[in-house]
């Protein structure tokens, strides 16, 4: 039976990688032993392409792809293989990013960016069977961001503002995918929220 596959969605410090550390070491979910997974990938080809990109001046363009070609090594090399083995596999960003962030990094170089870059994964990409957006006002996960150190070039109010309105908008158009979570609550309230409605979606089937 095919595996499930969950992703947390949200900007720039809203909270999603201190939520994914809770969830490794939770021992409710332990028992399905899902396997975690993040994009951009982290110690890959393409990852590390990615990486680079975002600390430089790369063209919007240029970076949209190389996010992708990084989703495609990810979808060949760890999501595809888990989920045909029936393994739920939790993401730590996923598609979503890439419809919002490059949708609005991209907005005046193309028409309608963000129906652009969901037409460019049409037809071989996984779509998530189930995503949290972790929703918080980007005044508060900036001051977030700051606490943690060096800040990349995504990490600006306004910018935030607009990828969150993104967001919002994929999460209206597909209701039955999406929870939105309230994710100014402490980390603690956030990934009881996240457990149970996991729990309850794997243990459903
Ligand atoms: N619920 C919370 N309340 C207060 N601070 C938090 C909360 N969750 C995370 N933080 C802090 O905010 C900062 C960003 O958290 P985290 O890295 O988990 O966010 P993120 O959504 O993964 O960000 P990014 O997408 O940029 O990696 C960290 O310093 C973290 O300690
Ligand atoms: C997957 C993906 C990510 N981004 C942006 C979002 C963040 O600002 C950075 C790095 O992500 P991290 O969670 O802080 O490691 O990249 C993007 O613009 N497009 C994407 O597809």
């Amino acid at each position: 039976m095919q595996g499930k596959l969950i992703t947390l969605e949200g900007i720039d410090g809203s909270g999603k990688s201190t939520v994914v550390k809770k969830l490794q070491e939770n021992s409710e979910l332990r028992v399905f032993e899902p396997v975690f997974t993040r994009e951009p990938t982290r110690g890959t080809l393409t990852g590390n392409a990615v990486e680079n990109a975002i600390q430089s001046n790369t063209d919007q363009l240029a970076e949209l792809f190389l996010f992708t070609a990084d989703h495609a090594e990810h979808l060949a090399k760890l999501v595809k293989p888990a989920l045909e083995k029936g393994k739920t596999v939790i993401s730590d960003r996923y598609s979503d990013s890439r419809y919002a962030y490059q949708g609005i990094t991209l907005k005046n170089r193309l028409e309608n960016p963000l129906e652009w870059v969901k037409y460019l994964h049409r037809g071989w990409t996984v779509v998530p069977d189930l995503t949290f957006l972790f929703d918080i006002e980007p005044e508060i996960a900036v001051k977030r961001c700051g606490k943690r150190g060096e800040q990349t070039k995504f990490e600006k109010i306004e910018f935030l503002r607009g990828v969150r309105e993104l967001f919002l908008g994929l999460a209206a158009e597909e209701p039955e995918r999406f929870v939105i979570v309230d994710a100014s609550g402490s980390p603690e309230d956030v990934e009881k929220k996240v457990v149970q409605k996991i729990l309850d979606f794997v243990q459903r089937d």
